[in-house]
């Protein structure tokens, strides 16, 4: 079912002989499984998100990416000076807007940071809605929605904030707005990992870092990878505590080829 059209095999192959910086300001839970992810599936991860020195680092990075996960007011800071230079260097960042309707110091972090022009929003079903303005059932960082009941949402959203918008689950969905793309694969146990969703959302950053021009096809073969690998550890791991070794290791010994054989993605 693989769309031969989306060049995912080669923007994979590209990640892996450029190896590309990416700046991850992510949350304390995301930390270690996010650089983890993206040292196995062959990018190069840095968290670096003081005030002090966000801003600079980002002119370095071939992405940034920017999650909210556990959020202070001086995060916030490093997260402004990160998204502007990104923006104004041309650099691609992502954001992952986590539990950004649970409290009003979120909602007014979330309004900020968007209206910096992310080039893509990755989250769950209910952020995605929540974040297009649609009544949702999240709980705090944890999707109450399908994936499926986002879609318009995303669209929605896509389309106000001319950016590209991902929305996960069991099917995930990406959309420029006009364009609209599938993936299946993934596992059940992969939302009873902590903060698989935002190690998700840097890989993202290290597929649009070697294509640049194509944030929409970076982001499929970001979710395809996590599709693929997610769906065969799936069926070898006891559970949450074996799948993530399992996941880190099948994201570093997958090509390629298999990659693309294995990817189901359905263009809309
Ligand atoms: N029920 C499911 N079946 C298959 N894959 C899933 C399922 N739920 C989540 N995933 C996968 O888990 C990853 C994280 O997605 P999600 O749980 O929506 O994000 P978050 O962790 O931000 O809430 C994605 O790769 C997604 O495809
Ligand atoms: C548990 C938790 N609390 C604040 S951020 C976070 C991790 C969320 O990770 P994910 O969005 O991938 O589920
Ligand atoms: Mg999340």
């Amino acid at each position: 079912m693989t769309d031969t059209s989306l060049p995912c095999g080669d923007i994979l192959s590209a990640m892996r002989q450029k190896n590309p910086l990416v700046q991850c300001i992510t949350n304390d839970v995301a930390m270690n499984i996010a650089a983890n992810v993206l040292l196995a599936a062959g990018a190069s991860p840095a968290m670096v998100s003081a005030e002090e020195e966000a801003g600079e680092f980002a002119g370095l990075a071939g992405a940034v990416t920017i999650n909210i996960g556990t959020l202070w007011a001086g995060g916030v800071a490093g997260m402004r000076e990160a998204a502007r230079a990104a923006t104004a260097a041309g650099i691609p960042w992502v954001l992952d807007p986590v539990a950004h309707y649970a409290t009003g110091f979120r909602r007014k972090a979330i309004a900020e940071l968007i209206a910096l022009n992310p080039t893509i929003v990755r989250g769950n079903a209910s952020e995605i809605m929540a974040l297009a303005g649609e009544t949702a059932r999240g709980q705090g960082v944890d999707s109450g929605d399908s994936a499926r009941s986002a879609q318009a949402a995303a669209t929605a959203l896509a389309q106000r904030q001319h950016c590209i918008v991902a929305v996960t689950g069991d099917v995930d969905f990406v959309t420029d707005g006009a364009r609209s793309i599938d993936i299946e694969g993934g596992s059940p146990v992969m939302p009873k990992v902590t903060a698989i969703g935002c190690a998700l959302t840097c890989l993202v950053g290290a597929c649009v870092a070697v294509a640049p021009g194509q944030p929409l096809e970076a982001t499929v073969t970001a979710l395809g990878l996590f599709a693929v690998c997610g769906e065969d550890v799936g069926r070898r791991a006891q559970g949450p505590g074996s799948f993530q070794p399992l996941f880190l290791d099948a994201l570093h010994a997958i090509d390629s080829v298999q990659f693309v054989s294995n990817l189901r993605v359905k263009v809309l």
